[in-house]
């Protein structure tokens, strides 16, 4: 690799050995130069591989905790579908009965108000839409409006003549528009975000091709970004970051601060250099058939990390159902049924202990069932929750993701919810609540492990049961006080992890702080 020398722009062969990216004709120079680059030197280097394309590389160790990569956003708009949101600020709009939510005067799209209407990311779309004389009609209801779907390309399209460089830089990036060709979603954008930004607004300027492929990019590298201030998505484009490679068990997370969706890397387990520095584009706590159906139909690839190619899922057996022929025949109640080549969907799943076996499909269509069947539970409802553990106690292995996705609500609402707070829980759903957190957090540590937010709420969740419990048990005289100190201590050692972990997650830092002092003062014992 060669470049112009950072300090006299000669040609230069020989480049800094922490980030790669900056190049020096001679020692002097580096070294006349560190004091400039020490702060931007970055711990890692973009690589190229056949199997990932462009990915991440850590050039040197990376300590657990570490921000990698801190980056700005190039453009920021609504999700394909997005329920109603300010195309000014980003909030979600909520528009009560029988009321008109404000509309831009100049374009007519929905807004917060008229201070929205001169925001930086609204205005370049507006402007064009005045000019070529087109007004919005949208009626901003409380479902989701596939009218936004053209926002965010639009967005991108006005770089081209506002900032030229990054429009280039946006259409560098990987679109899979072969792939996505001739999709049922591609159909449909090629009516709807062509047929609106070509026709509607005029805007024949930019070819079909063109368009399409920006979608295309859009899909491929975007993060999706939860507002911390309602519940809606957006998504974000960060170039620098759209080079991280996925991996089902990633060793970094990514939290967006401030009001720029700066999004930060941060790792969650301590990294070698040479090693792969990932992001999951999918749900951890999915099964391999639903993990890897979702990549391939957003991103286009086959996942074969090693937690793909694992058919126990790393000893986790996340995807495993109990063998009802060995139960039948009075064997052994643990015997479980995997895929026999989980990088194959359609292979067959066979028991580990006898010859039952179910055809791949099969297991898919159980999935789909077992999805919607969730998805219809009332999820306020603790009874809900556990008829349908009880109901599938059997059938499934107790970490399938199905029953996973049903515990990690529960523990949720124990100890959380109104009619179920702490100090109203009876001893046994106190204790259930231990031992659902303390379950997930084994997994968790398997799939996601380090730093995560997963593991950072749980613990939150898990010290707060113990620290109330071992208060209960020494009300009733069942423990002594020493005993008592013990996991109260414990307690806050958890409680301690969990607000370093969500120390970096802007909705939990301080609610965290509050319950760190609230417990140090009922570790006060009379
Ligand atoms: C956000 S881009 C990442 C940068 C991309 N590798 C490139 O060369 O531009 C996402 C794409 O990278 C590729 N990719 C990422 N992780 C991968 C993985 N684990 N296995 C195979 N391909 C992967 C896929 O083509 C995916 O659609």
């Amino acid at each position: 690799m060669t470049g112009p020398c950072a300090v006299c722009q000669a040609g230069a062969t020989q480049c800094c050995s922490g980030c790669h990216s900056v190049f020096y004709c001679s020692r002097n120079h580096q070294r006349q130069h560190w004091k400039f680059h020490k702060t931007r030197c970055a711990p890692y280097k973009l690589s190229v591989s056949a199997q990932l394309g462009y990915h991440v590389v850590a050039t040197r160790d990376i300590r657990q905790g570490e921000t990698i990569m801190k980056e700005d956003p190039t453009v920021l708009g609504p999700k394909v579908v997005s329920l109603p949101l300010c195309l000014g600020c980003g909030r979600r709009l909520r528009v009560p009965d029988g009321t008109e939510t404000y509309k831009c005067r100049s374009c007519g799209w929905p807004l917060c108000g008229a201070h929205c209407e001169m925001s930086p990311l609204h205005v370049p779309e507006c402007s064009l839409m005045k000019e070529r004389g087109f007004r919005a009609s949208i009626q901003a209801e409380d479902k989701k409006e596939a009218a936004y779907c053209s926002i965010t390309p639009l967005r991108c399209l006005l770089l081209q003549k506002r900032d030229p460089q990054k429009y280039e830089a946006i259409l560098k990036l990987q679109s899979h528009l072969e792939e996505r060709r001739n999709t049922t979603l591609y159909n449909i954008f090629k009516n709807n975000i062509v047929g609106f930004l070509r026709n509607a607004l005029g805007m024949t300027e930019f070819s079909e091709e063109t368009i399409l492929k920006v979608a295309a990019i859009l899909d491929t590298n975007s993060f999706e970004i939860r507002r911390s201030d309602g519940d809606i998505k957006i998504r974000g484009l960060y170039p620098k970051a759209a080079m991280l490679s996925h991996d089902c068990k990633p060793n970094t997370k990514h939290v967006f601060t401030g009001p720029n969706y700066t999004l930060e890397l941060v790792s969650t387990v301590p990294i070698k250099k040479g090693e792969i520095i990932c992001v999951t584009y999918t749900q951890t706590l999915w099964g391999t058939l639903a993990r890897r159906e979702h990549l391939k139909q957003s991103k286009c690839f086959d996942c074969n990390c090693e937690r793909c190619s694992d058919e126990t899922e790393l000893g986790t057996y996340l995807g495993s159902i109990n063998c009802s022929q060995c139960k039948k025949s009075g064997g052994k109640k643990s015997s479980m049924i995997i895929s026999t080549n989980p990088l194959e969907s359609s292979s067959p799943w066979k028991c580990q202990v006898c010859p039952h076996t179910i055809l791949g499909r099969q297991i898919a269509w159980g999935n789909d069932a077992i999805r919607q069947e969730i998805a219809a539970l009332e999820k306020s409802k603790p009874q809900a929750l556990e008829g349908f553990l009880d109901k599938y106690k059997d059938a499934l292995h107790p970490s399938n993701w199905h029953m996973l996705e049903v515990k990690y609500a529960l523990s949720q609402l124990y100890g959380n919810m109104q009619g179920f707070l702490l100090s109203e829980l009876p001893d046994t759903l106190l204790e259930r609540k231990i031992n659902l957190c303390t379950e997930l957090l084994e997994i968790a540590d398997i799939l996601e492990p380090g730093a995560t937010r997963l593991r950072g709420l749980l613990l939150y969740d898990l010290q707060a049961a113990m620290a109330v419990q071992a208060k209960r048990t020494l009300a009733s005289d069942k423990i002594t006080k020493a005993a008592a100190q013990v996991i109260m201590g414990e307690a806050m050692t958890l409680l301690q992890q969990a607000t370093e972990i969500l120390r970096t997650e802007a909705d939990m830092a301080q609610l965290l702080e509050d319950k760190l002092a609230n417990l140090s003062k009922e570790l006060e014992f009379d």
